[in-house]
């Protein structure tokens, strides 16, 4: 029997950089709020059991609403004070399922994930515990310290991250097993989790797409407004 997987539609955010005076996954784009199209994307891709919403506090009765019409919402959870925090809420309500589910964790800032991306990690699941999604930036990449250029990575070497991250459940629980007991513990993705507390567990990156931008700043709303609108790959 093929293990399950869950995917985790992360929206603990406040969405402080939006300034929208409301958690950004609430805000509308294309008719439909940022999170509703982030839970249909996972609920109608075939390779995907369950769905997972970690929301912010203060925000669990709209999530419950947007989230209700989806068949494979399994729960509503409340978020953490990081998105770090906002992982291990996940990882406590997926207690009872087995180490080797799969789980996928998505930021639901990022509505127009598609199902080829959602393919390419599930694929990449059977041979690797720990997948990321990456693209190739457009612009030179430099290490900055002081106002001063430290460094200048060769170009082609670079990948701008985004998300979903993939991982067996196992792995993802002992990186965070790890973490947690490191006072310092600091890490904007869960790939980073598993880079720093289990470095010698392969990430194994696949290609993900410009489409599947992470809606930030409020000019990506206006982006993220007129993708809505086309079919661009
Ligand atoms: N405590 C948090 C912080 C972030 N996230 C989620 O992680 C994703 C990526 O985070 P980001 O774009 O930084 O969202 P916000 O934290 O909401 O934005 P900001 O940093 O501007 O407040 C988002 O879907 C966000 O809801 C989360 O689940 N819990
Ligand atoms: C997970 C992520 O989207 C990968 O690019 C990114 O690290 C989130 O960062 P943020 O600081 O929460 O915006």
């Amino acid at each position: 029997m093929a293990a399950r997987t869950v995917a985790v539609v992360l929206a603990g955010g406040i969405g402080e950089r939006m300034g929208a005076g409301r958690p950004k996954q609430l805000i509308e784009v294309g008719g439909r709020p940022i999170l509703a199209h982030a839970i249909a994307a996972f609920d109608a891709h075939p390779g995907v059991g369950e769905v997972l919403v970690v929301m912010a506090a203060g925000h669990l009765r709209e999530a419950g609403v947007i989230a209700a019409p989806f068949r494979s919402v399994t729960g509503v959870v409340e978020g953490g004070a990081t998105r770090t925090a906002s992982t291990v809420a996940a990882l406590r309500a997926l207690e009872g399922h087995a180490d080797d589910a799969r789980v996928l964790f998505h930021d639901a800032a990022r509505p127009f994930v598609g199902a080829a991306v959602i393919d390419r990690v599930l694929d990449a699941l059977d041979g690797h515990d720990a997948v990321a999604v990456g693209v190739p930036s457009p612009d030179t990449i430099v290490v900055v310290e002081d106002g001063v250029v430290a460094s200048m990575p060769p170009r082609e070497t670079m990948s701008r991250f985004q998300t979903p991250q993939g991982f067996r459940l196992g792995t993802i629980r002992k990186a965070y097993e790890l973490a947690l007991a490191d006072p310092a513990l600091r890490a904007t993705d869960d790939c980073g989790i598993v880079h720093r507390y289990l470095p010698d567990v392969p990430i194994r990156v696949v290609a993900g797409s410009e489409r599947n931008l992470k809606v930030t700043q409020p000019l990506d709303a206006v982006i993220a407004e007129h993708l809505a609108q086309e079919d661009l790959p």
